[in-house]
Parts: C-alpha cells; structure tokens; sequence
C-alpha cells in the first residue's frame, strides 16, 4: 500500500509552516489522520507538533559557527541540504512504515533548491522508493501577485519548481485574508489566467521592445499548454481548504486504495433486499 506526501515548498516567508499547521488542523478535523516533518534546518518556530525534525540531524547555526566552514546563512543552508541529502537513512528511520501514512513536509524557502540544487529532486526519488506517492504544493504570497509582471514572475518560479521536481504540483497564493476587498477582485483574474490577454494589459510596464517580446513568447507558452494554475488558500475558509486537499488528493490517488467489498452475489428470487448490508458487506451471516 502506498504513503501520501504534500511537499510543502515555496519562496521564503509565503506562508509554508502556516500552511502545513492549518492544513493538519483541518485534516484533524476531517478525522483524518496526518503528520507534519520539518525538513528546514534554519526553523526557529513553528506551531505543529512534529513527527520528525531535521534540526537533530543539522542546524544552520551549527554549520555558521564551525570555524572550518565558515558559511554564511544561504550558503549554511545548502551546506545542510547536501548533508541531508546524504544521510536520507535518517529521515527513512524517522519515518518508519506505516501504511497509508499522510505526511506533510515543510521544506525551506531559499528558492535555489527549486532551481538548480539537486537535493529536492534526490528527495522526492528517495520518498517514491520508499513508496510515497508525492504532490508538491507550491505557496506564494497573494500580496506579490496583484500585478501582472510580478505574477509572470510567480508562474515562472513555479514552473521551475515543476520542472525540477517532475511531480503533480499544486500552486496556490497564500495569504488571501490579508487582501483588500479591491485587491481580491484584481487577483481573481489571477487564478485561473488568461496569459494573452494579460500581456496586452502588461505592456506599459514592460518598457523594453526586446523584453516584451520574449514575455509575450512566455505567456503564450504557458497559455498554451496550461501549465500553471494557482488556487486561493484562505485560513479562515474551510470550503477553500477543502477544494485546495481534494485537488492535491487527487494529484496523488489518496482514497483510491481504500479496500473496496465485492457485492455479495443475490438470487433473484431473494426478497426484501437491504442492499446497504450487501455492498458494506455486513449482508453476511
Ligand atoms: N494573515 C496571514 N498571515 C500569514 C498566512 N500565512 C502565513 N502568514 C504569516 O506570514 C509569516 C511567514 O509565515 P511562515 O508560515 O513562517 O512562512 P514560511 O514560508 O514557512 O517562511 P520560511 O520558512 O522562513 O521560508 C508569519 O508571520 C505568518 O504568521 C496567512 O494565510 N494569513
Ligand atoms: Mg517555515
């Protein structure tokens, strides 16, 4: 049977520890049970009780302080990523195996793990050994999307995400409770975009002709091929988070496993059917 994995990724500060502490609430409050595992060695707080926490593996602050190494704290946190990467026995022990188990893991912001740094791609090909079956959840903050060249830029970041990662991703702005009312209606044209349009709307703020043309080429690619979509998630609304898990609950299968009773065969000469008894198999005497 298979294990389920939300890989929590994202810029710095656009909300992934939040996000994984409202989104365990709400599968406690679905009953569902799920764990949260901090994979982010420069965490100082976080409001989710954890199944496992990079920090006893490596801190960053250990790694800033060795005299030998001298890393600033970008370059501590790569430092500490390779040595993860590394060392994945430690998260397999940490993990365990437990059938159908549901994990969330709240990764660090620095964007290069998304672009070119191999760890993240390592992880998730250790995870799927491990027979985890993983979505990325991308976050960024609604507040950086409301105009257009600011949200080119936000799809490309996904898209890098995407093609580094080579999983199902769901992108999602975060934040949205912070929005004005004005801001809200704006960035509804965000959510589900309509690329060709957008560049005609960008064009005063794109001032250079060469430029211009190569953004046009982009949102025509992505436009095209549908590539990046982005989902509202608001913590105080409980309809969005559930739209939000069952789109990422169906990037993954989660459910489809679940063990399905035969219907029990029935003479037709049989009367006074209960068939609820019969597909939940309690017809048996
Ligand atoms: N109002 C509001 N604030 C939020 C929301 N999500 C996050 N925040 C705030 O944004 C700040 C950063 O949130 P975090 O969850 O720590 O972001 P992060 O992506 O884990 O940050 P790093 O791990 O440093 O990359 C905190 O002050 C949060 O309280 C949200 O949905 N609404
Ligand atoms: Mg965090």
């Amino acid at each position: 049977m298979p294990r389920f994995a939300q890989l929590v990724i994202g810029p710095a500060g656009s909300g992934k520890s939040t996000y994984c502490s409202t989104m365990l609430q709400h599968l406690g409050s679905m009953n569902r049970s799920a764990q949260v595992v901090n994979l982010d060695p420069a965490a100082e707080h976080f409001d989710y009780p954890v199944m496992a926490d990079i920090r006893e593996l490596i801190q960053v602050d250990d790694v800033m302080e060795d005299p030998s190494l001298r890393f600033g704290p970008n370059g501590g946190l790569v430092f500490c990523m390779e040595y993860f990467a590394n060392n994945f026995d430690w998260l397999g022990e940490s993990l365990g195996h437990v059938e159908d188990d549901y994990i969330l893991f709240d990764c660090p912001g620095q964007i290069e793990l998304y672009t070119h740094l191999p760890v993240m791609k390592q992880l998730v090909e250790q995870l799927q050994q491990w027979e985890f079956r993983v979505c990325g959840v991308f976050l960024v903050d609604s507040q950086f999307m409301v105009e257009t060249f600011k949200f080119i830029s936000g799809v490309m970041a996904a898209l890098s995400a995407m093609v580094v990662l080579e999983i199902p991703q769901i992108n999602i702005m975060t934040k949205m409770d912070l929005l004005s009312p004005k801001a809200k209606k704006e960035i509804e044209k965000y959510l589900d975009p309509d690329m060709y349009s957008m560049m005609e709307d960008t064009s005063d703020n794109i001032r250079s002709k060469k430029f211009k043309k190569l953004t046009k080429a982009i949102c025509g690619l992505i436009d095209d091929y549908s590539m990046v979509r982005f989902m509202p998630f608001d913590r105080t609304d409980e309809e969005g988070m559930n739209m939000v898990l069952q789109s990422i609950d169906f990037s993954i299968q989660y459910g489809e496993d679940l063990e399905f009773k035969e219907p029990k065969e029935v003479d037709d000469d049989s009367a006074d059917l209960n068939y609820d008894e019969i597909f939940q198999g309690k017809g048996d005497t």
